[in-house]
């Protein structure tokens, strides 16, 4: 299974990870016998095309350090922000401002989905390959969804067929995307994944479907269930 498409990855991974409630940012909780974000970083650092690694660490991140990983020389790391968005757009600008050309393709990928799979990632690289504008990793629903109202009842059940979840990697032209994250920050607008910033551009980026289990911990039942998978 061979691509040839090359790509830079940045990984945010500058989170606290509040909604774990654990003793460190989640991304550094043990799966196995290393920290779940070096399950994340060796998704991509075998792979075929891959031109390097960004991760966007806190400013105050005192974990990263004592990685083996730390070492690796096709990952540099930089200071992420406030929010998701702004460590991805720091991420980018470095790639920029290192002389990475614009029309590069760059896969932003939570360091908190440590389950990604080489089938996914070699999906998403050749049917992305020539798009025009780029897409991500998703999963069609399959549960109903409900829309809640203010009383916290059940307000409506929307069509679930037009509803995917939104997953990482996401992979999009780097010029392309650092200009559209920053106008839409800029804007003051609300970005939670790359996929929203190109759509506040104008684009309609392409769903390629992947594994559920390509999931971001988020919770503490997340990782037990990974760690249940992974044995
Ligand atoms: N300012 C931030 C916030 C989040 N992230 C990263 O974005 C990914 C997805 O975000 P999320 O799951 O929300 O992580 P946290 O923000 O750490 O979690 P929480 O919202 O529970 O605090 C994570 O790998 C996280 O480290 C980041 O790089 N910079
Ligand atoms: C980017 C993402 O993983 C796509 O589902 C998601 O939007 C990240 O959200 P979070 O609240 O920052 O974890």
């Amino acid at each position: 299974m061979t691509s040839s498409v090359t790509y830079w990855v940045v990984i945010p991974a500058a989170g606290i990870g509040s909604r774990m409630r654990a003793d460190r940012p989640k991304q550094y909780l043990p799966l196995g016998d290393r920290a779940l974000i070096e399950h994340t970083l060796d998704c991509f650092l075998d792979r075929p095309g891959l031109k390097g690694l960004v991760v966007c660490l806190s400013a105050v991140d005192r974990w990263w350090d004592d990685l083996a990983c730390a070492s690796d020389t096709r990952i540099q790391h930089v200071v992420g922000g406030r929010d998701r968005a702004d460590s991805v757009l720091a991420g980018l600008l470095a790639l920029l401002q290192q002389g990475a050309d614009r029309e590069d393709w760059v896969l932003v990928h939570d360091a908190a989905r440590p389950n990604l799979s080489a089938t996914d990632l070699h999906n998403l690289l050749n049917t992305l390959a020539d798009d025009p504008v780029g897409g991500l990793l998703a999963v069609p629903v399959r549960d109903t969804l409900k829309c809640a109202g203010p009383d916290g009842r059940v307000a409506s059940t929307p069509d679930r067929s037009l509803f995917w979840q939104a997953y990482t990697p996401q992979m999009f032209r780097l010029g392309a995307l650092h200009d559209a994250l920053f106008r839409a920050l800029a804007a003051g607008v609300s970005i939670t994944d790359e996929a929203s910033a190109m759509e506040h551009a104008g684009q309609a980026p392409r769903l390629v479907e992947g594994r559920s289990d390509n999931i971001k911990v988020t919770r503490p039942e997340d990782l037990e269930w990974l760690a249940r998978l992974r044995g």
